[in-house]
């Protein structure tokens, strides 16, 4: 059985607005990284200003950490979180076939939309950053799909596609247990191991991609995550590198 990882601190709450704001009130005050997990949340925040919606059963949760060095670094934690979260889908399902990582962050299972990420920061200075990872698994059930934007992927639940149950807190565990082996990997040796074990488990590499930002819309084959995070694509006009955008299939 997966245990607690050390040095990690852990609460869970019934109910909070969010836990991204949870954690940038809690944050000065934490000796260590902490897990702040939610079983309900009622102002729930997605990527680029979207909503998160999270019936009940489901994960919601951020991790707080204090971190010295560029912020760009910092940014590549997202990868770190989505690897951790590939292997606990693993680790309760048996299933790594089932899985797999969209750029810059989603983790999808039969192809379809389960996580997602979201980092905020705060207190940056020169050499001090306090980095906030919230993570939304739909663990017991994916939200409406008239919540969705156009051309979003489906979204599907890990019950309703493996007939997998668990709880928000012993996938809490699984979760925390594997962020701490990635993360003293990446303090050990960088981003280059990350970056591979990342690519090894990437949707669509290979393959035609659009990559949408407000302004604009990149369309080019998925060659690879560079060695700064950024999306890489071969497309009609050469290659170009994406530093964040949101990725259509
Ligand atoms: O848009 C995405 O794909 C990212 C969703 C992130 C949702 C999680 S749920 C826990 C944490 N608290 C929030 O308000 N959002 C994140």
């Amino acid at each position: 059985m997966t245990g607690w990882p050390e040095g990690y601190g852990r609460r869970v709450l019934d109910e909070v607005d969010s836990t991204l704001s949870e954690a940038a009130r809690i944050a000065p005050t934490l000796p260590g990284p902490e897990w702040i997990l939610a079983r309900h949340q009622t102002a729930a925040r997605g990527r680029r200003g979207r909503g998160w919606v999270s019936p009940e059963g489901n994960f919601a949760a951020t991790l707080v950490l204090r971190l010295q060095g560029a912020p760009q670094q910092a940014a590549l934690r997202s990868f770190v979180a989505a690897l951790a979260l590939f292997d606990a889908c693993v680790a309760v399902t048996g299933r790594p076939e089932s899985f797999s990582l969209k750029w810059p962050n989603d983790v999808l299972l039969n192809g379809a939309k389960l996580a997602g990420i979201l980092l905020e920061s705060a207190g940056q200075t020169d050499d001090e950053m306090l980095l906030f990872i919230g993570i939304g698994v739909n663990l017991a059930e994916a939200p409406p799909v008239a919540a969705l934007e156009a051309r979003a992927l489906r979204p599907v639940s890990l019950a309703g596609e493996t007939g997998v149950r668990i709880t928000p807190e012993d996938f809490l565990t699984e979760v925390a247990a594997a962020f701490a082996r990635y993360e003293a990997q990446f303090t050990a040796l960088g981003f280059a191991p990350i970056r591979e074990a990342w690519l090894a488990r990437a949707a669509r590499l290979g393959q035609p991609v659009t990559a949408r930002t407000g302004t604009s819309e990149t369309h080019g084959t998925f060659e690879t995550v560079d060695a700064g995070g950024q999306l890489v694509l071969m497309t009609a006009a050469g290659r170009v590198r994406i530093p964040a955008a949101d990725v259509y299939f």
